[in-house]
């Protein structure tokens, strides 16, 4: 049981999550959804649906959904640094600013990569503010190094979007191997329809994530369009 930030409230907030579908209410940037009233409403209508906590980007849009809901919140903020390709919170600032706007959990980009404050120093601070650490991985060390600093969530978060052409699939394999490691596993990215979930599931994940397949119309329509087009070029 992960203990690093206060023993049983972390363990009680984790298991309320048990099984638990996840809901990543991310716009595309600068897109017409990409306003606080939306974030909300796709929060409230994930909520509605079934799902069980939140996942959400910036430390203003976890505000206002916290404020609309006592459901879990796993927090981040997205930056594009000029020295480092580390986006999900790569900053203290960063950790400060989501743990007041409300969030439970705060997520972190945990691969080894050149970055501006060291992945242990993100986890010391994400306790100091009382919050759960969730490790966002892309392969199996960024896990082990991740747990051995205090996390306690491991997720397949980055796998596939650490260079080279991006996935359309989730990470069964990596969220196997998480598995053997801790119980506390995350399954994220590319869980684009119910039977990935369930399959995620079965490969240990704990906590699943769907962002892009519920709350980012774009990307569903360009899969449409892609495949018809795929189709409508197969017959020409
Ligand atoms: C790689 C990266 O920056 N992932 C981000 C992490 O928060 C989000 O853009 C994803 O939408 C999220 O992980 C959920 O994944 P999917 O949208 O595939 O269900």
């Amino acid at each position: 049981m992960p203990s690093s930030n206060g023993g049983t409230s972390v363990a009680n907030s984790i298991q309320s999550l048990d099984n638990g579908l996840i809901v990543s209410c991310q716009p595309v940037t600068g897109g017409p959804m990409d306003t606080a009233p939306i974030v909300v409403a796709f929060a409230l209508a994930a909520l509605a649906g079934g799902a069980q906590g939140l996942r959400i980007e910036s430390a203003p849009y976890v505000k206002a959904v916290r404020a609309a809901t006592d459901a879990p919140i796993i927090g981040l903020v997205k930056r594009d640094l000029d020295a480092s390709p580390v986006r999900i919170t790569p900053w203290i600032e960063d950790v400060e600013a989501l743990a007041a706007a409300g969030a439970d959990v705060i997520a972190y980009d945990a691969t080894q990569r050149a970055r501006p404050v060291p992945t242990n120093e993100l986890v010391r601070r994400i306790h100091a503010a009382g919050k759960i650490a969730m490790a966002d991985c892309s392969v199996i060390s960024d896990a082990r190094q991740a747990l051995d600093e205090g996390a306690e969530m491991v997720g397949s978060t980055l796998s596939g979007y650490t260079g080279g052409p991006e996935p359309t699939e989730p990470d069964l394999d990596l969220i196997r191997a998480m598995r053997a490691l801790t119980p506390y596993v995350v399954a994220e990215g590319c869980i684009r329809q119910p039977h990935h979930a369930r399959a995620a599931l079965k490969a240990g994940a704990r906590l699943v994530v769907v962002g892009s397949a519920i709350t980012r119309p774009e990307h569903v329509t360009s899969w449409f369009r892609a495949d018809m087009d795929e189709a409508v070029g197969a017959h020409a």
